[in-house]
């Protein structure tokens, strides 16, 4: 059986239109955000309810200030980072230089709390050094990328949805990552890969980084991604979403948090996620259709 909550929020609160911007500022996400904020180490982790997905190449600076513009309480999240482009930037550029190039990569205005750097790799000492090179900068949580087929991303070696099919370094990665920060550690993945798409599968690789590691949040993409070759826009529209993985992961790990990606296209289907017992929803607020 899965987990309905008693009383869930109606999402189509937390939309309201000013002129032609969506907002996002419902008394309920203002107090999802500030019991967010007020979680310690005695009190259970709270994920977002409401994040916006990150995307490369659209999820920089520029598009986080008009996002914190509409919606002042959901969570943003940057574009992938390269562990490894944080690290070369430091080494190759000195002074006053270095600053201002890892501030491309690094830096935001304080307005747009809460924000999350999204990193990736596989090499854990280089996710180690990214964690904490971030550190001075005041994030509110570190996700590892592990749901990105693109083959300039898992076409070399472990990365991005490839780092599924390896959960101990995973679960390495991701403990290392912690040793560097002080905020929660979050993992984004796929439901499988290629053939590795069994329901077992994606528990194990759950079980295995929560066991190695802090992590207590999993953002599930709800569809597996496919290595032959497609594109990345091809592997959010052939696989299947299959939203029944999300909800049994839900029900089977009840000491974890899950967030619902794929698909999340409408205020209804984030309501009908959150009516459904989901525990945070992360529709992507695709520039071109917004
Ligand atoms: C242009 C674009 C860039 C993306 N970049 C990232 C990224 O940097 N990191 C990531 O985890 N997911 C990335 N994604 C995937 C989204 O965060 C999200 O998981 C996916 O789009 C969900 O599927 P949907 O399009 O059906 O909603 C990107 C998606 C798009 C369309």
């Amino acid at each position: 059986m899965w987990c309905l909550p008693t009383v869930r929020p109606n999402v189509s609160e937390m939309f309201k239109c000013s002129s032609s911007l969506r907002r996002f500022h419902s008394p309920m996400l203002k107090q999802a955000t500030a019991a967010r904020f007020s979680t310690t180490s005695s009190s259970p982790y709270l994920p977002p309810l409401f994040s916006v997905a990150p995307m490369m190449e659209w999820t920089d600076n520029h598009y986080r200030t008009l996002a914190r513009i509409i919606t002042k309480h959901a969570w943003l999240y940057t574009e992938m980072i390269a562990a490894q482009t944080l690290i070369h930037q430091q080494t190759n550029l000195t002074g006053l230089l270095l600053v201002l190039h890892q501030d491309r990569f690094l830096a935001f205005s304080p307005q747009q709390h809460p924000i999350v750097l999204q990193l990736g790799g596989s090499n854990v000492e280089s996710l180690a050094k990214a964690a904490k090179l971030s550190h001075p900068y005041g994030y509110d949580e570190i996700n590892l990328n592990c749901g990105c087929p693109s083959p300039k991303v898992a076409g070399h070696g472990c990365f991005g949805v490839t780092l599924m099919l390896n959960p101990k370094l995973v679960g390495e990665a991701m403990s290392a990552i912690a040793d560097n920060t002080n905020v929660p550690v979050t993992v984004k993945c796929r439901i499988g890969v290629d053939d590795h798409d069994s329901y077992d599968e994606l528990c194990d690789f759950v079980y295995k980084v929560s066991t190695l590691s802090p992590t207590r949040h999993f953002i599930v993409h709800s569809r597996k991604a496919l290595l032959g070759g497609i594109s990345p826009a091809d592997n959010r529209r052939i696989p299947p979403l299959k939203y029944e993985y999300y909800y049994a992961l839900a029900r089977d790990f009840p000491d974890l948090k899950f967030t619902i990606n794929g698909g999340i296209t409408s205020v209804s289907k984030v309501n009908a996620a959150l009516e459904k017992g989901a525990h945070g929803v992360m529709p992507l607020a695709d520039p071109g259709t917004c």
